[in-house]
């Protein structure tokens, strides 16, 4: 066994470890980084990167289908379902080398392609090496979450980390879940042509706002995505072509395929963490808020951290907390309050901060919530893409959160994160002027309807105007 040392060993070569290693390397620190798999992780190789091409196609196929109201006519998108995959896999390959062992290399890191684990509160084992750190970062992120459902382990399925390989089109797929995988993919199958049904125990996108929810809900239901809500899979059943889910109350649902998109299980069954001393619950590693273990020369970021929010942004920004104090021995610590979200479906589903229902339980009569819908919105009329609104949440005079249902939403919801971030007072984003016509004119019309009582319906106002007029000049 070879004993190597370094300043900074990351374990786990996903969004999380990419962006310590290379931020580290770059400062000039000594890092290794151990990847037992794929570099790039979960979100180059079986998440983000894939379901976005996916949609992106799906997207593509579905605007052919459109246009009548724009005077063009409509035809109908021959799909090669094929052909789609091979558009998903050189969309990865384009990536990938941004994320490759080589580029990482080239930056001063020394990658090792091996599974790692603990054999002391600071030594790990890793492809016949024992390294010892000044600081370990864990980035292991997560799995898909099978659970015992009754017959599941006698039929065939797919995850997030097959689903994308499938060349064939399933005539019909069966999704148990619906969550933001089970929705993004029922979307992208149903336009690429596959009968879809998903499966959902409670709410679907059960937790942003119900009201935005429904409007993606609907919009899925508009185009024949069978969504079942309530329906918690207690039992699959059948073969493969052939498979049949029954839920709790006793609803069957028959399709050809079956996704499981029922959840996330974070990578610890490797790491051998007792050896370091770190203490797990929920079934991954508890963090305080600079995102120490409990042994406190060992952090852990993404989505192997217990209960938090499972984003690759949110490894990239753990990282960033990270670097601050493994390099600068400064502290820092996470917060969540401005860390936005969007799902994929077309209309998007954005949201920062606190959801309405949430504010009101957490604000009670101090909340006051804003509207703009995009039917008023010039550029969503222009394009016929009207579906959705803004709803801001703000209490005094600040925002405390923001969702946004509609075309973009994903692209609109940065701004809200950075007005959340910053503490921004409401008046200062009814003061932006934004280039007209654009979807983004938005934020400036939800901003100034919380002025709109306060200026047009306010006899004070009223009274001044008129006194003020009678005097200039
Ligand atoms: C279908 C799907 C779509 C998604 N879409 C989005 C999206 O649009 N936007 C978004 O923000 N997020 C999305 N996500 C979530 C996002 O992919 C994850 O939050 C993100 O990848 C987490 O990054 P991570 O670094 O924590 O872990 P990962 O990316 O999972 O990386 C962890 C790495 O560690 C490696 N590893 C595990 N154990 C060991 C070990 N013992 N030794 C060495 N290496 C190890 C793994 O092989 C893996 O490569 C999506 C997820 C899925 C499944
Ligand atoms: N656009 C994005 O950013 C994006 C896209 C996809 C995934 N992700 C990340 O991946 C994570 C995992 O996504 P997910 O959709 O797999 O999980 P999820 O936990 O968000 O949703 C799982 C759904 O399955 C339902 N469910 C649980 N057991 C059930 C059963 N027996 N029968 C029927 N329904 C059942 C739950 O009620 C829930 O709605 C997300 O939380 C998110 O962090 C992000």
């Amino acid at each position: 066994m070879e004993n190597v040392k370094c300043d900074l060993l990351v374990i786990g070569a996903g969004s999380g470890g990419l962006s310590v290693a290379s931020g580290a390397a770059q400062m000039g620190a000594d890092v290794i980084l151990l990847e037992g798999a794929e570099m790039g992780g979960d979100c180059l190789n079986s998440g983000c990167v894939p379901s976005k091409a996916l949609l992106a196609a799906a997207a593509r196929a579905a605007s052919r289908a459109k246009g009548t109201d724009m005077g063009i006519a409509p035809a109908t998108a021959e799909v090669d379902f094929a052909a789609v995959k091979d558009h998903v896999a050189d969309v990865i390959a384009q990536i990938a080398p941004h994320d490759s062992v080589e580029r990482f290399e080239g930056l001063g890191v020394k990658v090792i392609t091996e599974y790692g684990r603990f054999t002391g509160p600071r030594t790990v084992e890793a492809g016949g090496q024992s390294i010892t750190a000044r600081r370990v970062v864990v980035a292991t992120g997560s799995r898909p979450l099978v659970p015992p459902i009754d017959g599941l382990d006698r039929v065939p399925f797919e995850t997030n980390e097959t689903i994308f390989d499938l060349r064939e089109r399933p005539k019909h797929l069966l999704i148990l879940g619906g969550g933001p995988i089970g929705m993004e993919m029922a979307q992208a199958h149903r336009r690429l042509g596959c009968e879809v049904t998903v499966i959902e125990g409670q709410k679907a996108l059960g937790r942003d706002d119900g009201e935005a929810a429904a409007l993606v809900i609907e919009a899925l239901r508009g185009e024949g995505v069978t969504i079942a809500e309530g329906a918690m899979a207690e039992a699959v059943s059948g073969k493969a072509g052939a498979i049949e889910v029954t839920s709790k109350d006793g609803r069957r649902f028959a399709g050809t395929h079956l996704l499981v998109a029922l959840g996330r299980v974070p990578n610890l069954d490797r790491l051998d963490l007792d050896k370091a001393g770190i203490e797990t619950a929920r079934g991954g590693i508890t963090v305080d808020a600079r995102l120490r273990t409990s042994n406190k020369k060992v952090y852990a970021i993404g989505d192997i951290v217990a209960g938090g929010m499972q984003f690759t942004h949110v490894a990239g920004y753990h990282a960033g907390i990270v670097i601050r104090q493994a390099m600068f021995g400064l502290p820092a610590k996470a917060s969540t309050a401005h860390i936005p979200w969007a799902t994929y479906t077309d209309p998007e589903l954005a949201q920062v901060g606190l959801t309405e229902a949430q504010a009101r339980e957490e604000h009670g009569d101090k909340l006051e919530v804003l509207r703009a819908d995009f039917a008023g919105n010039d550029r969503a009329v222009a394009e016929r893409a009207t579906a959705g609104f803004a709803k801001v949440m703000v209490v005094k005079g600040r925002p405390v959160g923001a969702t946004i249902v509609g075309q973009g939403a994903g692209e609109q919801i940065g701004f809200w994160a950075l007005a959340l971030s910053q503490n921004m007072k409401i008046s200062a984003v009814a003061g932006m002027v934004m280039p007209y016509p654009t979807r983004a004119e938005v934020h400036k019309r939800v901003a100034g309807t919380y002025f709109t009582p306060r200026l047009f319906d306010n006899k004070a106002v009223t009274w001044a105007v008129r006194t003020i007029q009678r005097w200039l000049p």
